[in-house]
């Protein structure tokens, strides 16, 4: 089996092509900062193969040296991407060792000795050593059942398991010193196309995988408010109209509540302390109600609460706990607690939500009009402005 020069150009033009993709994949998602990293672990060791293709047996002894540190370069850039990706650093000094050594057995079996077979066989087990450094990083963790993780996690292993096996495959199997121009053999075009095919996939996986990142991120900024973390109105709108289709969650109450005079804690304490209170606020109200409840700011010291398997009176002693841990909370920003209004209205279904948003607002308007720091509540029987209480 022969391959063609042409093959063996297209497989490191191929390469750098990827490299480049990547490259530009980051020119738009510039917070993946591994994907400059992939795009180096692709350019590079793909010098390193059209340095090698070009060259006789006699001449890639002499270039051995600098063909192999395109690909230790390339494979620690590989490497580091894959654990920057997980968020993880990665320890330069085991890297240049293994890098040390590869280039020294190189220099040796290139320029001393020079034997072939020997520098293949310690150039493939520098890579797989190389490739072996991010393995805690890629396997540690769940994958959250995400089937684009487990697609990267299998490729990284088969990578893996395909460099290891290389070593093998050099050390016992191929007889390097009979093939009279390497990159003219059968062992160079399986390297080249499996690395080829190989190349395309993981490539796919990581710009899919980088692009879901990046809309995962875009999503949790459009659906949430930027200060206290909350939803914002879209996404309560949203999420509130699927979460009331589950009959298992009802009787459901809305919950307007709005914290008083706040004006007067930003004149006082100034801006940044009147955000700090409203995100301790968020953080209170979140504490205050269950898991499935929702709770969102619809803007200014405005926060909507949907909360689950509680009819008014259930849910009046939701409103009873906030205000009480409101009052008593020590706030880092200002002295002493704050006072918040209330007001509550049932609702059976996804079609009353705008409704009971109008009715939930009209109660707390109520309960200003009433002088503050209480709740109000629209009775479901009678539709009417019915419960009156004061708050702690
Ligand atoms: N620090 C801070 N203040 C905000 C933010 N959004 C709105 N505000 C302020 O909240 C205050 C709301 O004032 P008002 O609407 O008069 O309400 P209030 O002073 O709480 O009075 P009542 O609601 O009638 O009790 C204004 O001073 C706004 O500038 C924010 O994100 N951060």
């Amino acid at each position: 089996m022969h391959s063609s020069p042409y093959f063996e150009l297209i497989v490191p033009i191929g390469f750098g092509l990827l490299g480049i993709v990547l490259l530009a994949c980051w020119g738009v998602l510039r917070q993946q900062r591994f994907l400059p990293w992939m795009a180096a672990g692709y350019v590079l060791p793909a010098l390193g193969l059209a340095l090698q293709s070009a060259m006789s047996n006699a001449e890639l002894a002499r270039w051995s040296l600098f063909a192999g540190l395109l690909h230790m370069s390339g494979c620690w850039s590989l490497a580091r991407g894959l654990t920057m990706r997980r968020g993880q650093g990665l320890r330069l000094w085991p890297g240049l060792l293994i890098g040390a050594a590869t280039l020294l057995a190189l220099f040796h079996y290139g320029w001393v000795d020079d034997r072939i077979g020997q520098r293949a066989l310690w150039l493939s087990a520098g890579v797989a050593a190389m490739l072996m450094l991010p393995l805690g990083s890629v396997m540690r963790g769940g994958t959250g059942g995400d089937p684009l993780e487990r697609l990267l996690r299998i490729f990284y292993v088969v990578l893996l398991a395909y460099s290891v096996l290389r070593v093998g495959l050099v050390a016992w199997v191929i007889p390097f010193e009979e093939i009279p121009r390497l990159t003219r053999s059968g062992y160079w075009q399986v390297l080249l196309a499996g690395t080829l095919v190989f190349g395309i996939g993981f490539m796919c996986i990581l710009v899919a995988c980088a692009v879901r990142d990046v809309i995962r991120v875009l999503r949790k900024e459009r659906d949430h408010d930027s200060l206290t973390g909350l939803l914002n109105r879209r996404a309560f709108t949203e999420i509130a109209s699927a979460r009331l289709q589950d009959r298992r969650l009802a009787p459901w109450t809305l919950l307007a509540c709005d914290l008083d005079h706040f004006k007067q804690v930003n004149d006082a304490w100034g801006h940044a302390a009147g955000d700090q209170v409203l995100q301790t606020v968020a953080r209170v109200l979140l504490e205050q109600v269950r898991e499935d409840d929702l709770v969102a700011r619809f803007g200014g010291e405005e926060f909507i609460l949907l909360l689950g398997r509680a009819g008014p009176e259930a849910a009046v002693e939701v409103a009873r706990r906030i205000q009480a841990e409101l009052a008593r909370h020590h706030f880092d920003a200002i002295s002493g607690g704050v006072t918040a209004s209330m007001g509550l209205a049932p609702l059976a279904s996804a079609a009353e939500l705008q409704q009971a948003l109008v009715e939930a607002d009209g109660q707390l308007y109520e309960a200003k009009r009433a002088g503050r720091n209480c709740i109000r509540v629209l009775s479901p029987a009678t539709a009417s402005p019915a419960v009156e209480m004061h708050g702690a």
